[in-house]
């Protein structure tokens, strides 16, 4: 099973009268899952990759398909509608609504997809017993460190029940041993849950946890590495 295909995509982005190509022909298939990892320098096209699989971009050519639907097809309400049952994401500085507690930064994508008070609370929960931060539920993220910020985040990324999770850097505001326990979060979440993650990053802990690893210089995929079999069952 294929998560992600994408075919001949290209992508450049204009300054001023400068063009910077920051993809140029990336043919890839990402298989369904799995724990992906997106390598490369910075500056490589990682971010820019990850915009474009999580619909947040647009290519300038070629096809993107995600869980078997032409995304680059779909006109801008039927993306945003397709991101909130399909995509979870996970950002580098955590993105999380200072207002809310962390229970209600979990609910908050489920409100938006309509799902009633009880069954949204019950998720909420749920989540964040996965992510083992019960106990902070009524914490608003200013009273949670970046390791337990990062648990909410992840938390509601995965409270839709979405076929992709997407993590941009997520652990490069996080100290090395918090950035080791959020990557062992994410392995045994992806598995337990049978969803698809992919991850961009340089932290080799990061690249170490993959199935498989994209590597991109330049705008251009340079290696892809595939897991075999044994070890994806392990
Ligand atoms: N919104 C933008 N406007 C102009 N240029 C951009 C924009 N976003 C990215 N770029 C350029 O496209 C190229 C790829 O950037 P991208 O952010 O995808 O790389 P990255 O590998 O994620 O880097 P980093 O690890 O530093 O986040 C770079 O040359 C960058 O300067």
């Amino acid at each position: 099973m294929i998560a992600v295909h994408l075919h001949a995509v290209a992508k450049t982005y204009h300054l001023d009268a400068v063009g910077v190509a920051a993809l140029q022909d990336i043919n890839l298939e990402l298989r369904a899952g799995l724990l992906t990892v997106i390598s490369g320098a910075s500056g490589s096209g990682k971010t820019t990759l990850l915009n474009l699989i999580g619909g947040l971009d647009r290519p300038d050519a070629g096809r993107i398909h995600v869980a078997g639907h032409d995304i680059v097809a779909m006109d801008d309400d039927q993306l945003s509608d397709f991101r909130a049952r399909h995509l979870g994401v996970v950002f580098q500085n955590f993105n999380l609504l200072p207002v809310l507690n962390a229970a209600e930064n979990v609910e908050y994508p489920l409100v938006m997809l309509g799902m009633d008070k009880a069954e949204r609370k019950a998720r909420a929960a749920e989540m964040l017993a996965a992510v083992g931060l019960s106990e902070q539920a009524r914490r608003r993220p200013g009273e949670l460190s970046g390791g337990q910020r990062q648990r909410v985040a992840i938390a509601r990324a995965l409270a839709a029940r979405p076929q992709l999770v997407l993590a941009d850097e997520p652990t490069a505001n996080l100290d090395s041993q918090t950035g080791a326990s959020i990557i062992e979060l994410m392995r045994q979440l992806q598995r337990e849950q049978q969803v698809s993650f992919v991850i961009s990053s340089h932290d080799p802990q990061v690249l170490a946890a993959a199935d498989d690893t994209v590597r991109i210089k330049d705008g251009r995929i340079v290696e892809l590495r595939r897991a075999d079999a044994l070890k994806v069952a392990a």
